[in-house]
């Protein structure tokens, strides 16, 4: 699923009204239709329909003379200076106005009081509100008698499907300009919208579909913003094409840096992770105390420690991927081992924990390593990488993690509800995971599937994506039964997942 900004719904419109020559009304005819689809007219008959004057306005006309046409009990009300009213939404309104259907009218300049009053009354008689006050075009900080109806609206409502956004966000920011929506499903058109990954969202927007206008593909394309939700579709493709056609006899060598003193858990299931994701063969490098501990738990893999310094070479040498840093200490010596692995190693490396703990103020080692670091964040550890507060990462999540990519050349994930994948270019959210999921234990996991993905050949980006995608949807299988889940848990159930999404890496 494409995100996308209010600048990208403006461009792709005069793209398709100037160049392809496809008029405004019959994108504006796709969305009414498409939107209705979503309205729940099986459940409910009486309808109110609140529209704005701009082209958002207008979807909602189309959508009252819709329902009209299918027997439901519509009344609409529109609010805004009739002078500003858009050429598609005029057209509406004249449709509404021929076949009788009343609209009653709010000037912003009016005495607006009784319709006021009249608007409560058809909410609270009313089964669903479609709000089509404001779409992509909100620009300012709603007042007057916009604010008056919205407020009106979330406090009498029954059920409110917002119509492309909830009236009174920035679809691009997120931002709440002074008052709000608050929908129960937001009906978005070709884009998920820049603006709902906001965390503070999420009360205002419901749930939401996305639905298509009509806009054929290659365009859509042609002008996106290289931004998406992973879709189970793209991990499906992607896992299984790589697989089936380039990579089926190969299942990898991985090397697992990771565990101290103390944290042999975090070694063990990194490694564990790793097998149980498909690679051919699993090293875990650790220190010597803690060694037996873990060979005797990870019985399908081998353990080296940091003594066997031939052997630990021939492992970086010939590795197709080296995870590194879990539960190894943020101290002097895991700097000088990651500025080892980096300089011997040639093949993707992911670095997690404290292997990012130590990068604090010596991300230039990353430098000569083109296109071959991913990094995995949590907002904590993103903070002391960047020198920016967790609060100012929170806010500005999508471009924080992007730019830092681009200025490192590396491919960062930053972990959270929502978590992002990123190369300064393309950027995924993955929609899958969940709260069940926040204990001890998921990181180390994920660097394991991570690790074992790329070293089994897939594209190094969409292992990462992909890896994040089955992560959060194992765990969202066990939630429904679990009150907690656990990293173990999840490590037992990655083969029998993979087996369902058809993924051919054990072929
Ligand atoms: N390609 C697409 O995705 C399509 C989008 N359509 C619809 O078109 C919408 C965008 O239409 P518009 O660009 O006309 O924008 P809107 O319909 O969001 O509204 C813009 C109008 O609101 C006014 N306005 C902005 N901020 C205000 C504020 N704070 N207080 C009072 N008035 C304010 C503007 O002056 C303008 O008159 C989309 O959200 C979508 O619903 C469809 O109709 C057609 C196809
Ligand atoms: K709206």
């Amino acid at each position: 699923m494409r995100i996308g900004t209010s600048m990208s719904t403006k461009r792709l419109d005069e793209v398709c009204v100037n160049e392809y020559k496809i008029p405004l009304i019959v994108m504006m005819e796709n969305a009414i239709l498409s939107a209705i689809k979503h309205l729940d007219m099986d459940l409910y008959d009486k309808y109110i329909v609140v529209s704005g004057v701009g082209n958002n306005g207008g979807d909602g006309l189309g959508i009252a003379r819709q329902l009209k046409a299918r027997g439901k009990d519509v009344k609409v009300f529109v609010v805004g200076s009739m002078e500003k009213i858009t050429p598609c939404s005029k057209t509406n309104l004249d449709i509404l106005k021929a076949m009788n259907i009343s609209c009653r009218t709010l000037d912003i300049k009016g005495e607006n009081i009784n319709i006021l009053e009249e608007l409560k009354t058809s909410i609270k008689n009313s089964d669903v509100l479609v709000d089509c006050i404001f779409g992509t075009g909100l620009e300012r900080e709603v007042k007057g008698v916009f604010k008056d109806i919205i407020n009106i609206i979330n406090t009498n409502k029954n059920l409110v499907y917002s119509i492309d956004v909830p009236s009174g966000i920035n679809a691009t920011t997120g931002e709440i300009l002074g008052v709000c929506i608050k929908a129960d499903k937001t009906i978005s058109f070709e884009f998920y919208k820049r603006g709902f990954l906001k965390y503070e969202t999420k009360e205002y927007i419901g749930d939401v579909v996305v639905e298509h206008v009509g806009i054929p593909e290659h365009i859509i394309k042609k002008y996106d913003d290289n931004e998406y939700i992973t879709s189970i579709d793209f991990v499906k493709g992607n896992i299984k094409s790589k697989n089936k056609f380039s990579f089926k006899n190969n299942f990898g060598k991985v090397t697992i840096f990771a565990g101290s003193k103390g944290f042999s858990g975090a070694a063990f299931i990194a490694s564990e992770a790793a097998i149980k994701s498909g690679s051919g063969l699993v090293t875990l490098v650790c220190d010597e105390d803690i060694q037996d501990i873990i060979s005797s738990k990870v019985s399908e893999g081998m353990t080296a420690n940091y003594k066997e310094e031939n052997r630990i070479n021939k492992l970086i040498e010939t590795s197709s991927a080296i995870g590194f840093g879990c539960g190894m200490g943020d101290n002097k010596l895991t700097l000088e081992r990651l500025e080892y692995v980096l300089n011997k190693s040639n093949c993707p490396m992911i670095i997690d924990a404290d292997g990012l703990n130590v990068l604090k103020n010596n991300i230039n080692i990353l430098k000569k390593c083109e296109n071959r670091i991913i990094i995995t964040p949590h907002l904590g550890e993103m903070s002391r990488l960047t020198g920016k507060s967790i609060s100012y990462i929170k806010e500005n999540r999508l471009d924080v993690a992007k730019e830092f990519a681009k200025e490192n050349n590396i491919i960062v994930l930053l972990k959270g509800y929502e978590t992002i994948i990123t190369d300064g270019n393309i950027l995924y959210i993955n929609p899958t995971g969940n709260s069940a999921m926040a204990n001890g234990g998921m990181g180390d996991c994920l660097l394991g599937m991570i690790t074992s993905f790329i070293g089994q050949g897939l594209e190094i980006f969409n292992a990462v994506v992909c890896a994040a995608y089955i992560h959060g949807y194992i765990g969202d299988i066990l939630s429904k039964k679990l009150y907690t889940v656990n990293a173990t848990q999840i490590i037992n159930e990655i083969p029998s997942i993979m087996n369902e999404f058809d993924i051919e890496i054990n072929l």
